[in-house]
């Protein structure tokens, strides 16, 4: 099939090789001019026959949300615009309704395997009605790995980025597990070899993952993680799950935690912690360690 592909960044770039080693036809836009096929958002509309497939890769949020809006004013009846970045499914909602107004279809698709997807194929998650789903199978059945990764999980609107949120709550906990794991095998003198201990965990155990093999390769690069900061990130979808959660009054008490172990990761002291010393030494006069001077620095 032909499409458009909107972002060639690490996802999109990755996609665009895929679909093309599969015989597919993708012309890339790009603001990066070192990537981009054609130098603007119209030009790759111009150089697709109609009725046209416009894959978007961009950051969730507000880059999406000016694509598919840039979309809505060039696409026309009977296209579709597919969005596989990693967009809230509530954003989904408003933007299948803007171009439901023009005629224009709309599928969302939760896109996992990250740098790994060119080389075992991305597990996709998508939204939508069955038409406008068929119309993208073939991109989809060329980016899935062989055996499986694709699931239609709803025809609503956000039912791809819903699973691919889940998903991603899921994966904050499995990883915050493994990470206390390890932690607790560091820090006691019995285990002699803590990397040899999660290899041996790849094969046979009940708890060999995806997420394990790519632990143990990091150890194998650095084995005590010494060229890291203890500081992790978020995007978003752990929020987005968590919030839903409370939305549906779901009981979400470890991806909560591992959300939250996040925040934690980028204090450098904790303001609770410190009411916590203060209380105890005002009701039992326990010691407290003091902080830097007022007004200096920690140096
Ligand atoms: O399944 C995947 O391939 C990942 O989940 C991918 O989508 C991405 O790496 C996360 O969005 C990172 O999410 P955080 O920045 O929230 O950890």
């Amino acid at each position: 099939m032909e499409l458009g592909l909107v972002g060639l960044g690490k996802m999109g770039g990755n996609m665009r090789t895929r679909l093309r080693e599969a015989g597919h036809t993708v012309v890339g836009f790009d603001f990066n001019p070192d990537v981009t096929d054609v130098p603007t958002l119209e030009a790759l509309v111009e150089a697709l026959p109609a009725p046209r497939v416009v894959w978007v890769m961009v950051p969730a949020g507000d880059p999406t949300r000016k694509t598919v809006e840039a979309l809505a004013d060039l696409l026309g009846e009977g296209d579709l615009v597919v969005d596989g970045g990693n967009s809230k499914y509530t954003d989904d909602q408003a933007h299948a309704e803007l171009l439901a107004e023009r005629g224009i279809g709309f599928v969302d698709c939760g896109v996992s395997g990250g740098v790994w997807g060119l080389q075992n194929g991305y597990a996709l998650m998508c939204g939508g009605s069955p038409d406008d789903v068929a119309k993208v199978q073939p991109a989809f059945d060329a980016l899935k790995p062989a055996d499986g990764g694709f699931v239609h999980a709803g025809s609503k609107p956000g039912a791809g980025h819903f699973a691919k949120m889940v998903h991603n709550g899921i994966e904050y906990a499995m990883m915050q597990a493994y990470a206390e794991g390890w932690e607790l095998l560091e820090a006691v003198d019995l285990v002699e070899d803590v990397p040899a201990v999660f290899d041996s965990w790849r094969t046979g155990t009940v708890i060999r993952s995806w997420l394990l093999d790519l632990l143990v390769n990091a150890l194998e690069e650095d084995t005590h993680l010494e060229k890291l900061r203890g500081y992790a990130d978020d995007s978003g979808e752990g929020r987005w799950t968590v919030e839903a959660a409370i939305e549906h009054a779901v009981p979400m008490h470890v991806i909560a935690s591992s959300l939250f172990a996040r925040f934690t990761s980028r204090q450098e002291d904790s303001p609770a912690m410190k009411a916590i010393a203060a209380m105890r030494n005002q009701f039992g006069g326990h010691a407290v360690h003091a902080g830097p001077p007022a007004g200096g620095d920690a140096g």
